[in-house]
């Protein structure tokens, strides 16, 4: 089915407010650093994705991802269970760098309009659509090999704030305290109240 077929159910699916970028948001023209080494979407790990990310104008987040041969599903094409991990590193990515507000991702969705080879990267453009109290809304189209090569990924998520108890109930207590402890994420700076 072409995009311009599928149905356009609406986005954000309840009413929002605009999202405010944090005062202490990397502005356009920075390089996101790894959130975390051992993040299979960023970070330095064997066979990871290794998408980088800089923030854009307009409250948009690029971000890339270099598709190789670990990352198949049929012979010489990408995973879709990949490309949905890309979208949500993506999506994350902006959620956290431009609104500081730690969040997990509740519900993702994507649209596979063309296939991905190996060898292609896939160049994908984030933004925040809408804030809804705990709720963010945050959508993202992916480029076959150039920013406005044709559209092979879309995809729509939604991220529910947390506050840091999450990750030390939940997940490794020491990983997290190193994570937070780096200057750019000190959390000092964050918006940690849900
Ligand atoms: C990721 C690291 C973050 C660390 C933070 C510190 C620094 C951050 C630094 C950098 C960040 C940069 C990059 C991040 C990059 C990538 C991020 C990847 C993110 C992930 O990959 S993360 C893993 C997958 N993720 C999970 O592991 C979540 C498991 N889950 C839960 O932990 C709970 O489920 C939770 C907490 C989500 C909610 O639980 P809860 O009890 O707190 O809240 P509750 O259930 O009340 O939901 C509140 C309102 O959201 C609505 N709602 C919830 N889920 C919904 C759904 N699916 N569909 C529609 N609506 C939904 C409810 O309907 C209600 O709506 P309403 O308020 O209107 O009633």
């Amino acid at each position: 089915m072409s995009d311009e077929r599928r149905p356009a159910n609406p986005w954000p699916p309840v009413e929002t407010q605009r999202p405010e970028i944090h005062p202490k948001a990397p502005g356009p023209g920075t390089d996101l650093e790894m959130h975390y080494t051992e993040c299979f979407g960023c970070g330095d790990v064997d066979n990871g994705l290794h998408i980088h990310s800089t923030v854009g104008e307009s409250g948009v987040v690029h971000s890339r991802f270099p598709v190789t041969r670990a990352h198949q599903g049929a012979p010489g094409l990408a995973h879709g269970g990949l490309l949905a991990c890309a979208f949500d590193e993506a999506l994350g990515s902006t959620v956290g760098n431009l609104l500081r507000r730690p969040a997990v991702t509740g519900k993702l969705e994507t649209d596979f309009l063309r296939p991905v080879p190996v060898g292609t990267t896939l160049f994908i453009a984030a933004r925040v659509d809408g804030v809804a109290g705990r709720k963010i809304y945050a959508s993202a189209d992916g480029h076959l090999n150039s920013a406005d090569g044709p559209v092979a990924v879309r995809a729509r998520g939604l991220f529910i704030q947390v506050g840091l108890e999450h990750f030390t109930t939940h997940g490794d207590a020491d990983a997290l305290a190193k994570f937070t402890q780096a200057p750019r994420l000190r959390h000092d700076d964050w918006d940690i109240n849900p």
